[in-house]
């Protein structure tokens, strides 16, 4: 269980988080949507301990989220999780050494799954490759919480597709929490449990993604534009 009890995050006047209260509920995979700088990677830095509140605090399994905590989540972040000098079998090897819980078996399974070539380098990577090989390094760890920012950056539409299904093949649905943050709404959906809409930095609409399906008949890209006030895209 993850719990943000009224957060702020500030960077100078501007405030990215605004008093968000929100319990993320373990097992469950959420989406946070939100049009740009509404405050998502902000709020999954925050659970991942990376960056602190200026007001307010996070607990993960109860424990306040810094960087001790951050060792048991996996986080897909939009930058700094690769080596350009490295081969994918060094960045592997890289994370195995970092991660106790990294499983070299599952990172085997995943290199085939997302068909990478394990000799080629981080800088001779398309950038959908890197993305690839990103979440095959967060998906051979086994952690209760499985934080993605934007998985989908840089991916065309067929490989979106593929992406989904490696998630449902190698998420331990029911046991890991996993905050998904995304535009590609309609990609993510199948596999969403929980909604989450911030904008501006704060939490204005929350929903079951079933339960908006089964009793308003909306999908949640649908529930998404009537939940939102400003009319903008995200
Ligand atoms: N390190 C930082 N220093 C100053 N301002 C920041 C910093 N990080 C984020 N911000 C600001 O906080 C706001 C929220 O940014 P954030 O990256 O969390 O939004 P986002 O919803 O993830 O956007 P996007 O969809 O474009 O990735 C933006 O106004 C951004 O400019």
């Amino acid at each position: 269980m993850i719990e943000l009890h009224h957060v702020t995050k500030e960077y100078g006047k501007r405030k990215s988080l605004d008093n968000v209260t929100f319990t993320f509920e373990k097992g469950k995979v959420y989406g946070i949507l939100g049009p740009n700088g509404s405050g998502k990677s902000t709020m999954m830095k925050i659970m991942a301990g990376l960056v602190y509140p200026s007001k307010g605090d996070v607990t993960i399994a109860g424990k306040k989220a810094d960087r001790k905590t951050a060792s048991n989540l996996a986080f897909l972040a939009s930058e700094g999780m690769l080596y350009p000098g490295f081969k994918i079998e060094q960045m592997i090897h890289y994370y195995h050494s970092q991660y106790s819980d990294f499983s070299i078996e599952k990172a085997e399974e995943l290199l085939t799954f997302m068909e990478l070539d394990r000799h080629q380098k981080v800088s001779q990577l398309s950038k959908g490759q890197q993305g690839r090989l990103k979440l095959l390094l967060v998906l051979s760890r086994q952690t209760d919480v499985l934080l993605l920012d934007e998985p989908f950056i840089g991916l065309d539409p067929m490989v979106r597709d593929t992406i989904v299904q490696g998630l449902v093949s190698f998420i331990d649905f029911g046991e890991q929490t996993v905050i998904i943050a995304t535009h590609e709404i309609t990609e993510i959906e199948p596999i969403l449990e929980d909604a989450i809409i911030l904008e501006s930095g704060r939490i204005t609409a929350h929903c079951n993604v079933e339960q908006i399906r089964e009793e308003q008949g909306l999908s949640i890209l649908e529930w998404l534009k009537s939940n939102f006030k400003k009319g903008e895209l995200v």
